[in-house]
């Protein structure tokens, strides 16, 4: 497929996301059932230019002045694909399943509507309402922020250190620009892929299958490096979905004393056992009913709860979320990040631990939340999270928003992570 097939492809994918309210990994595979002639390259291309047109969906529609599939797609080529209505129009003619060239119309709007003068909320590429929170947990940095947020991810793998070094791992995917990360000692980063490419497919890599790493977000592998776990100690993760963090913590602690792993939603827990198998990890217990935790009340050195939340770190992976999220589902999450805290705190042994995560970018989600919680928990109190972070990444500091009683924000316009908050409170002994 040329350009223009592509585009047409990725204007009729996003037209059903957007009329059927489907996910966009659903829309871009049915389109890929249904169009069996097109090439890995073709899906690859596809699929790159309805992400982008995702992540820059206000800007697109403000250099148009429209809001329909056909300006967030021809967007994505100008705003990301070095691409210029000229060039595009030379492209697109005289291909017959290329979409109808940019009119004079639309080629006047774009040189009339210049982003540096848009609203701050379309520049951020973020929905109006969620402007606010940003701005309150930012201050002037944050349409940077949200700008950052809108751009493609790298891919990042952590090694799995109970099974390899990072020297080795990167020996072996040599030849994928594969390179260490800033701040992680365990991380390794595949940087964005421009234009039609795509990552590698490393899980069909044999250093995955023998285990020696994880696709893991910097910013995750830092939070489970600070949330504190050592060799030998008790852990409880009280929200272990998968278990990305439950197998970091377990390399963390060299496969000594022993995790809990506990999820309300048994389901999620489901693909945990594989990857414990498959990393080596022998000190973690999947404990899916939460009466069978009793017995661990006061008991933990440490309780992880990588809460649930609005997800707003991760827009940069999961564009669509940015436009489906609600102030109701954030409300929501709200209220069970405020129960969840007082469930799991129970767990903390006096002396104990108990670290709060979330890859939210909001207030509300972060310090506004741990700051209820304690005031209605005298008993635990928040760690010096400068320290904290200086004794785990020595020299780093400069390299994460911390506030040494309030916590600590990773983002990716500061950090190059996705957008991380970590709360780590101590329980009077
Ligand atoms: C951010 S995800 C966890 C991700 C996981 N820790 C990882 O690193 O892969 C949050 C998890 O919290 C779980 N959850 C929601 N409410 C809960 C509750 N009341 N108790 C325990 N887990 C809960 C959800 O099912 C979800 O799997």
């Amino acid at each position: 497929m040329r350009l223009g097939g592509r585009l047409a492809a990725a204007i009729e994918v996003l037209e059903d996301i957007r009329t059927r309210h489907r996910p966009t990994a659903d829309a871009l595979r049915d389109w890929g059932v249904s169009h069996r002639f097109a090439g890995a390259g073709d899906r690859a291309a596809v699929g790159n230019i309805v992400y982008d047109a995702l992540r820059r969906k206000r800007s697109a529609e403000y250099l148009f002045g429209s809001d329909t599939p056909r300006a967030a797609a021809f967007g994505a080529l100008l705003l990301e694909w070095d691409e210029s209505p000229q060039s595009l129009n030379e492209a697109l003619s005289g291909d017959k399943f290329a979409p109808p060239l940019l009119s004079e119309d639309e080629i006047e709007a774009l040189s009339a509507n210049r982003l540096d003068d848009a609203p701050d909320a379309v520049r951020a590429d973020v929905p109006d309402w969620c402007a606010p929170f940003l701005e309150a947990q930012f201050g002037a940095g944050w349409v940077a922020e949200g700008q950052a947020l809108s751009a493609r991810p790298p891919l990042d793998l952590r090694v799995n250190t109970l099974k390899a070094g990072r020297d080795k791992v990167l020996r072996e995917l040599s030849g994928m620009h594969a390179a260490p990360t800033a701040i992680s000692p365990n991380g390794i980063r595949i940087p964005p892929i421009r234009g039609s490419g795509r990552h590698p497919n490393v899980q069909a890599e044999p250093a995955f299958r023998k285990g020696w790493l994880e696709v893991q977000d910097e910013g995750s592998q830092i939070a489970a490096i600070l949330a504190g776990a050592e060799p030998g100690i008790q852990v409880l993760d009280y929200c272990a979905g998968a278990g990305g963090k439950t197998l970091a913590l377990s390399a963390g602690m060299e496969n000594r004393g022993q995790i809990f792993a506990h999820d309300s939603e048994k389901q999620r827990l489901a693909p945990i056992f594989d990857r414990l198998r498959r990393a080596d990890v022998r000190n973690v217990q999947v404990v899916s009913r939460a009466e069978d935790l009793a017995p661990l009340e006061r008991k933990m050195d440490l309780v992880l709860v990588d809460a649930p939340c609005t997800g707003s770190g991760t827009w940069r992976r999961r564009p669509d979320a940015k436009w489906r999220l609600t102030d109701r589902q954030l409300d929501v999450r709200m209220a069970e990040q405020e129960k969840i805290l007082v469930e799991a705190s129970r767990f903390v042994r006096p002396g104990g631990r108990l670290t709060y995560v979330t890859c939210s970018m909001f207030p509300q989600e972060n310090v506004e939340r741990i700051d209820a919680f304690l005031v209605a928990n005298s008993d635990f109190m928040p760690v010096d999270h400068a320290r904290l972070f200086e004794s785990r990444f020595e020299g780093k500091s400069g390299s994460a928003r911390i506030d040494a009683v309030k916590g600590i924000s990773l983002t990716p316009a500061y950090s190059g992570t996705d957008g991380f908050y970590v709360a780590v409170l101590s329980r009077a002994a």
